[in-house]
């Protein structure tokens, strides 16, 4: 099994490029299901999840072929089937989202149940109501589901979501396109990437209104055509290389970043004296010159601090002056980086969702376990500034969702090293 070394590392300095975001792109390759012919998608990331999307697509009978680095074509003309694989769907959680553009499609869809994970137990309730809501008929039996679209197809419904679940959004959005009628999602979530779905789906000749707020608006076509679309950037990434430059005290340059996309995250950042400031190539981090002090926080649905931030943002609080409480809402049991941290030497102590730092405490070195992939990212951040070398096991969590992760980081001067056990 594959491992990082992370050794204690000057402070970064130079600058990072951010590429496309893995949560905005699965989704938009799931869409091209919905389009009788060819979609290009740019700014694709070389990511493990995208190999497994594109498995699952594949699988169902789509031709994917890579025209230029980064740039995929999908064309969907000749879909074979619409079960996908138990032995691909298990991979991934994000892989049943492909369940709403096959029921849209064709009318019919068998997709495994996508399982819970380390982070909470996650399931798709929200997403089988939204579709039964839709007309369709949903079968849950030994671990799949089936959903069947009624004689004359999907009708347009109006949905509340209990939560603004991104997925079951997504998903929604994507069932309803090729509706009858007029399908409203309240509560809806209001998260970038549900833009960026909204805006790849409108190209491809839906009707979708109201994206990014928390009523989306869904007048149902006839057919969808191929169209092209560019990614938007990783704000989970930038917002992993802010905290980089925080946490060692350096000075970033984060080029192709959507300052609105990471409010939350700079908003904290200065609080605790970071200064973030947009220039004209891109997004600068400077925590050189002020002592840094803590702060709270609290998970939220975006335009909340996004959940996929809550461990590396933990990893820096550990090392300002002060104490901090942080409180995750989204996943109810997205502390596991916590223990691992607490062996490198933080103080953190957790009462249910929330966890008290007391900063300010020196980190040493220790052998650690990414449970998941934005904890994975913590414990990297941590070894950064530890004493010692710390040897991370499990990184396959961090591949998942990290483009190049090792090279960007060391063009920043990070000590950091891939080794294969
Ligand atoms: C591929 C992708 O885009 N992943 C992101 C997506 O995950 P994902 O789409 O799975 O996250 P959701 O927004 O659906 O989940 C949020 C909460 O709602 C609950 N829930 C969700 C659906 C459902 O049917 N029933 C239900 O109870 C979940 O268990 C969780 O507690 O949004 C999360 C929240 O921002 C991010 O952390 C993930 O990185
Ligand atoms: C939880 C995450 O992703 P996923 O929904 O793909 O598990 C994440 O990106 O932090």
């Amino acid at each position: 099994m594959a491992k990082f070394l992370v050794q204690k590392s000057e402070p970064l300095n130079g600058e990072v490029y951010i590429s496309g975001a893995k949560n905005a792109v699965l989704p938009l390759m799931a869409a091209s299901i919905l389009a009788g012919d060819k979609c290009t998608i740019m700014d694709v990331p070389d990511l493990r999840d995208v190999e497994v999307m594109k498995e699952i697509l594949t699988s169902l009978g789509m031709e994917i072929n890579q025209t230029q680095d980064s740039v995929l074509e999908f064309d969907g003309s000749n879909l074979a089937t619409n079960e996908a694989d138990y032995e691909l769907v298990r991979k991934m959680r994000a892989s049943f989202l492909v369940m709403g553009p096959l029921l849209a499609r064709t009318g019919r869809a068998k997709v495994h149940q996508p399982g819970g994970c380390t982070i909470g137990a996650r399931p798709i309730d929200l997403h089988l109501k939204g579709f039964e809501a839709l007309g369709a008929e949903v079968v849950s039996k030994d671990n799949y589901v089936e959903t069947i679209a009624p004689e004359g197809g999907l009708v347009g419904a109006s949905i509340y979501l209990d939560f603004p679940s991104v997925g079951a959004t997504e998903n929604i959005m994507m069932a309803a396109v090729l509706a009858h009628g007029t399908t409203y999602i309240e509560n809806a979530a209001e998260e970038p990437e549900i833009v960026d779905l909204a805006n790849f789906l409108n190209k491809m000749g839906a009707r979708l209104k109201g994206a990014g707020t928390d009523t989306i608006k869904i007048e149902g076509v006839e057919k969808l055509k191929g169209a092209e679309h560019t990614v938007i950037p990783d704000r989970i990434e930038a917002g992993t290389f802010m905290l980089a430059g925080a946490i060692t005290k350096g000075e970033i340059l984060i080029k192709n970043v959507v300052p609105d996309h990471v409010k939350p995250i700079t908003a904290k950042l200065r609080e605790c004296g970071v200064m973030v400031e947009m220039g004209d190539e891109g997004m600068y981090v400077v925590a050189d010159r002020n002592e840094l002090c803590s702060t709270d926080i609290k998970t939220l649905p975006y335009p909340g601090f996004p959940t996929d931030i809550q461990s590396p943002f933990m990893a820096f609080l550990t090392t300002v002056q002060g104490s901090s409480t942080v409180i995750e809402t989204v996943f109810e049991n997205r502390f596991m980086h916590v223990a691992e941290l607490n062996r490198m030497g933080a103080n953190i102590k957790t009462e249910g969702n929330k966890a008290l730092i007391q900063g300010g405490k020196s980190l040493e070195g220790a052998q650690v376990i990414a449970t998941d992939l934005r904890a994975g990212a913590a414990l990297v951040l941590a070894g950064l500034v530890a004493e010692g070398t710390t040897e991370i096991s499990e990184i396959y969590h961090i591949e998942r969702g990290y483009e190049k992760f090792v090279k960007k980081f060391k063009n920043l001067g990070a000590n950091i090293l891939r080794i294969d056990d």
